[in-house]
């Protein structure tokens, strides 16, 4: 794991230091608070060793400094100072540190807390991805889209490129649950996840499950030409993977019907729209037989 150590006395840095490195990790050092801000940007450490008293910006305003910026907030940092009154303690803790260690300290117990705080950021870290995470499919689930629909809507609109949404609906799946069974239903949503999944091929493209039946595709940067292209590979694809569907008007496999829209974001349009007007979309294709995709420019 990769430390930062802060500090303004040497003779403390290099105690901290060899013992981090006796412990595997890697460690950055810095004397003052502004230089502490400037390597944590630089180098994203899993943990930051904080001293208090230091000359110019003390720790106290250090951490205060880390919090208010969103790429550094959630960085650990453990106070190891030589103010040991409660009201130092309590202080320190109060602006976000996650420990408070008071010199002299006991080396043995300096490493426990360290590799404490490591394993809860990692829990934290693997809590946060499997909550963006559908359980069936292993896909990307809805409140990971809307996080990154919003991003990329942000995005766009601030460099006025294209953004296109694709909803994606199974056809006839409640018959095809009639028919096959619930656990089969499950199987066929996962097959299908894989095959979506697998035709998201540029940066910044996501495939996610919507919810139920239905998965929807954010395709930023994309224009009418290669979104039409994209939208018959994935239909054809499900397609021919031959998945037998006994109760289905469209064929005798399992289909997906498409609904895009695409745009380049600019008030007074709202990310939203963009979902409504794909939905209409893909409403369009079942209404014309199902097995099929439909798509919207939005031209403001
Ligand atoms: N097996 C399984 N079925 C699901 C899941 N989520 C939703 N469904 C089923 O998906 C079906 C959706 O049915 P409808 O919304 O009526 O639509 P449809 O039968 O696909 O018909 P069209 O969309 O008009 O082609 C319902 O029967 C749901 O129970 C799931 O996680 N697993």
């Amino acid at each position: 794991m990769r430390l930062l150590i802060v500090d303004d006395i040497p003779d403390n840095i290099r105690v901290l230091s060899q013992m981090m490195l006796c412990d595997g990790h890697e460690v950055s050092v810095a004397t003052s608070g502004r230089q502490a801000l400037k390597i944590a940007a630089a180098s994203a450490p899993d943990l930051i060793l904080l001293d208090i008293m230091m000359p110019g910006m003390d720790g106290y305003q250090t951490l205060q400094a880390l919090r208010a910026d969103p790429d550094l907030a959630d960085i650990p940092v453990i106070f190891v100072t030589a103010l040991s009154e409660t009201e130092d303690e309590t202080h320190g803790l109060e602006l976000g540190a996650v420990d408070y260690i008071t010199k002299p300290f006991k080396e043995a117990v300096v490493r426990r807390r360290v590799q404490t705080h490591l394993e809860l950021k990692h829990q934290r870290a693997q809590l946060a991805q499997l909550a963006q995470l559908d359980g069936l499919t292993g896909l990307p689930n809805r409140r990971a889209f809307d996080r990154q629909f919003d991003l990329e809507w942000r995005r766009a609109l601030r460099l006025g490129n294209a953004l296109a949404i694709v909803m994606i609906d199974v056809d006839h799946f409640k018959g095809f649950n009639d028919t096959h069974g619930h656990l089969s239903g499950d199987d066929c949503l996962r097959r299908l996840a894989q095959i979506l999944g697998r035709g998201m091929r540029r940066a910044g493209e996501l495939a996610a499950r919507y919810g139920g039946e239905e998965f929807v595709c954010l395709l930023p940067g994309i224009e009418a030409a290669g979104l039409s292209q994209l939208m018959e590979q994935l239909r054809v694809s499900v397609e021919s993977e031959h998945l037998p569907h006994g109760a289905s008007s469209a064929s005798p496999w399992v289909t997906i019907s498409l609904g895009a829209a695409l745009c380049r974001p600019r008030p007074p349009m709202v990310a939203s729209d963009l979902i409504a007007a794909a939905d209409a979309q893909l409403y369009e294709a079942k209404r014309r037989g199902r097995n099929q995709a439909c798509l919207t420019e939005i031209l403001i």
